[in-house]
């Protein structure tokens, strides 16, 4: 092909060039890596409209999938990997929402991390000049193509074609790690899970579902730990809301990890989004709602509300500790819950109960991905909305 201009963007730096081709009547643009010349990736402008971009980070097996299959089920309809592509994709796309992986921005394959000696959270193993080209792209309404981590092979597959859809997630381990990432991004979540219930949850999904032994689990969290520690964690600190998991403390000195506490923690003051809050707005409250209208067997349920500061910045913050008996009485919880960004009574426990399999539906963790997700169509709708209101160029003139 012949390579005409070479645009020159602010956003294009050494490792990459941008190049169209004249003859191209659909005007397709290319990204190449310079060092390889490689073409890696084809964008084909389309139909403009806006993506609203969500990040999702967290460490591995923290329920990023769990999350995200709650929140594509408040936009309706089921995630699918792309038809007929690649069927190892890490890719789920829905009417409203894709769901893109960032371990597909690993630019070091399986063999390639450990030749260099470096875990796949260390950012010399991923591309974030590639990750932001591509969302941003996405962001403005143009398709692209993105490479494939195969979590199978470990090797790099070939690229997948990605929309623009109306609600472009990315989840993984770095959706704010790279401030021009960061800064494309409409709302963010940290899942932060405390080391305790990681083990326990590693040890439930890796021991009994992949027969790992406990002594590889535990040598696979500490080789993780250092880069967790140094990349992975502080992302937390530019998150609009942040699930955090720890250990319950309604059992003295619990060490099963099975009864959890869970703090929802919402940044205030962020454009289209207002925390939920327990019976009155910035007061401190603490609940017990065991008794005549919510079954609770050992060691029952507490909450907490309060106003807090996270990172220097205000928030508010819903607790949860312990679990539910019968998820059909969460409406009793609900119904004392506001701002939920609910589309009718109830919402949250019909959602909660058609999602009653998933890990954590009887605790923090699924009520509060629960509550995130429906405040995220929330924040989706008052931004198309805001958009469409907003004044053309021309009717301002
Ligand atoms: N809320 C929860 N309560 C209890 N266990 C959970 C919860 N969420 C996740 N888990 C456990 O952690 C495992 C991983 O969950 P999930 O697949 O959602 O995480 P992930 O972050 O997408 O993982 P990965 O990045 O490794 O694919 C589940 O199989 C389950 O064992
Ligand atoms: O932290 C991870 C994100 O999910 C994985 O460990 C990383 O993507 C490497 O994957 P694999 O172990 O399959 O090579």
């Amino acid at each position: 092909m012949a390579v005409s201009t070479i645009y020159s963007t602010q956003a294009l730096n050494s490792t990459h060039f941008l190049t169209s081709s004249p003859s191209s009547s659909s005007k397709q643009v290319f990204f190449y890596r310079r060092q390889t010349n490689r073409r890696f990736n084809t964008i084909i402008t389309c139909a403009a409209q806006q993506t609203v971009v969500i990040g999702l980070a967290a460490d591995s097996g923290c329920g990023k999938s769990t999350f995200m299959r709650r929140l594509t089920s408040v936009f309706g309809g089921a995630a699918e990997p792309p038809k007929g592509g690649n069927p190892d994709s890490n890719t789920l796309i829905s009417d409203m929402t894709t769901v893109i992986c960032l371990d597909d921005y690993h630019s070091l394959d399986r063999t390639g991390r450990k030749e260099k000696g470096v875990t796949a959270l260390d950012p010399r193993a991923n591309d974030f000049d590639l990750m932001y080209e591509q969302v941003k792209a996405l962001k403005s309404g143009i398709a692209v193509e993105k490479p494939i981590y195969n979590h199978v092979t470990g090797l790099l597959d070939a690229p997948e074609l990605i929309q623009p859809p109306k609600i472009l997630v990315i989840e993984g381990l770095h959706p704010m790690f790279d401030e021009r990432v960061r800064d494309l991004l409409d709302f963010s979540i940290y899942l932060d899970i405390s080391n305790e219930v990681k083990f326990a949850w590693k040890i439930q999904r890796d021991m009994a579902e992949r027969g790992h032994s406990l002594e590889s689990i535990k040598a696979s969290i500490e080789a993780r730990k250092p880069d967790f520690d140094a990349f992975i964690d502080p992302q937390k600190q530019y998150a609009d809301a942040v699930i955090e998991v720890l250990p319950t403390q309604l059992i003295p000195d619990d060490n099963e990890g099975k009864v959890l506490r869970v703090r929802l923690i919402m940044k205030e003051g962020v454009k289209y989004f207002s925390p939920v809050y327990l019976f009155d707005e910035g007061s401190t409250i603490s609940w017990i709602p065991c008794g005549r209208k919510l079954t609770c067997s050992y060691p029952g349920i507490k909450f907490n509300y309060q106003p807090d500061s996270y990172f220097d910045n205000e928030a508010s913050v819903v607790e949860m500790d312990g679990q539910f008996d019968r998820l059909d009485e969460l409406i009793y919880v609900e119904s004392h819950l506001s701002n939920l960004s609910t589309k009718f009574y109830g919402e949250v426990t019909q959602q909660m109960l058609k999602h009653a399999d998933f890990p954590g539906s009887n605790n923090g963790t699924g009520l509060f991905q629960t509550i995130v997700g429906l405040k995220i169509r929330d924040l989706y709708e008052q931004l198309i909305a805001n958009k469409a209101n907003a004044p053309t160029e021309a009717s301002k003139a």
